[in-house]
């Protein structure tokens, strides 16, 4: 009777996946844990190819074994995707190391893998419970706006969306929309800094031809564009008093007139606006009506800053870690804690666009695995900025930034020089969290 092989035994009564490799990667070993995690048999997986049965994310690029079997040094629980028998993804942990022989020499590698799919799931269950639309927050004030998000969506009363730049105004207009009834229409957003006066008013109401000298043919404006749907007005702290008060009728009649129109058209529209600004103080300065605002502020949503909900930090990291994976062929598994402690003591100006942007850069710097205090921004882990950018988007930041500098932060002024749209340069302003030390033009 063959006598029982007591390490083949201990091997298949772990509940950790388990394989080896001999030096021309084909499966020597397979036990059972690893037979039902990746749903092939031992005796299938046995002499084949690894990565034709371990079909790992990483197999073709970053392979970790054969990292391990070229450098010597073990992997240790590293978060990639293998594809199953099924074709399904599931979550691993993988751990990898050198097979040698009783004289050390190598002759081959091993690897062990642990199921992640019930973390991933809690993962994404807590997540689930945490997010409304694309909006993720833990907040407790973010959570009651998400508590009274569906009420709101369902009427058709107007809202003022208040907070600091980058705190995610946009996107909760854009839940309101995608919550309301007017969810099949369109959701058209115009950001009322971005355009100067005259070309706002036609961009908000168009213009029938030969309204003006260049109208050969008539245009419609973004009220027709969002006819029976949902326009959200960024910005809106910036409109000038002539817009003010077409906005105002549009608000009390329902109704508008495109430049050079001889008729009123109807508009069913429900408006959404949005500020950084404190419209309370810019009334009393005379630089808003008042009356419009009562008649925006029906409801007002103030978004709180980023230093105001840092518990928010690791799950938005997260998030934006999941979004970055989707987009690009790298596989992050995540953040260390010396990383994510930077970002917990930053105060983060730029708010939430800022933290994107931050882990946008860790993405491009960082060849997988965790993302590691040098792959973020220099500014977040060395205390200065100093330090000469390293991406092309970087490069170009710092180039507007000197340009703005260089121009006393006077927008025409830069947007002249580097060549480029007025709204470009704001774009790329917002884009790169940019802000202007004196406003101006
Ligand atoms: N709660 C959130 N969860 C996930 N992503 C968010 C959240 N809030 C904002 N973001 C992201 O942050 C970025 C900035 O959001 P958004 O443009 O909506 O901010 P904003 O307040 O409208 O900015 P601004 O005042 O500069 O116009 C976007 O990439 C958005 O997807």
């Amino acid at each position: 009777m063959k006598k029982p092989d007591f390490n083949e035994i201990i091997l298949n009564s772990v509940t950790d996946g388990v394989f080896t490799v001999d030096s021309d990667w084909r499966i020597t070993f397979f036990n059972q844990a690893a037979e039902k995690i990746t749903g092939v048999y031992a005796c299938e997986a046995t002499a084949r190819m690894c990565w034709d049965v371990f079909r790992a994310n990483i197999c073709e690029s970053q392979c970790a074994l054969k990292n391990t079997l070229i450098t010597g040094k073990p992997v240790v629980n590293k978060a990639i995707f293998i594809v199953n028998a099924d074709g399904k993804r599931v979550p691993v942990s993988i751990s990898t190391g050198i097979l040698k022989d009783e004289n050390g020499r190598m002759i081959g590698g091993v690897e062990t893998f642990r199921d992640l799919s019930v973390v991933e799931k809690l993962r994404q269950e807590l997540e689930k419970n945490y997010t409304v639309g694309d909006m993720i927050s833990k907040n407790h004030q973010m959570r009651e706006i998400f508590k009274i998000l569906p009420a709101i969506a369902a009427s058709d009363c107007t809202v003022l969306i208040t907070g600091p730049t980058g705190t995610g105004k946009e996107l909760l207009a854009r839940a309101v929309h995608n919550l309301s009834p007017r969810r099949e229409k369109p959701f058209i957003a115009v950001n009322c800094a971005a355009l100067p006066d005259t070309l706002l008013e036609s961009e908000l109401f168009g213009y029938e031809a030969g309204a003006f000298t260049d109208a050969r043919k008539s245009k419609p404006g973004r009220f027709a564009r969002a006819q029976g749907g949902t326009l959200f007005l960024d910005e809106i702290g910036d409109v000038s008093p002539g817009v003010q008060v077409k906005l105002l009728r549009v608000l009390q009649e329902k109704e508008y007139e495109p430049l050079g129109a001889i008729h009123p058209v109807r508009a069913d529209v429900r408006l959404l606006a949005a500020t950084n600004k404190n419209l309370a103080e810019a009334i009393e300065k005379d630089c808003f009506r008042a009356d419009l605002y009562y008649r925006l502020n029906v409801i007002n949503l103030n978004l709180p800053s980023l230093v105001e909900r840092r518990e928010d930090i690791p799950l938005l990291v997260e998030h934006f870690i999941d979004h970055n994976n989707a987009l690009s062929e790298k596989t992050i598994s995540g953040i260390s804690g010396p990383a994510l402690n930077s970002l917990m003591n930053h105060d983060f100006p730029g708010n939430i666009r800022e933290l994107a942007n931050a882990i946008e850069h860790a993405f491009v710097l960082c060849p997988g695995g965790l993302i590691e205090p040098k792959h973020l921004p220099s500014y977040l882990h060395s205390g200065g900025n100093d330090a000469v950018p390293c991406t092309l988007a970087g490069m170009e930041a710092q180039f507007i930034r000197d340009a703005l500098v260089r121009n006393n932060w006077k927008r025409v002024a830069v947007a002249k020089e580097l060549g480029i749209d007025k709204s470009t340069l704001w774009r790329k302003m917002k884009q790169y969290n940019i802000r202007a030390e004196i406003s101006s033009p």
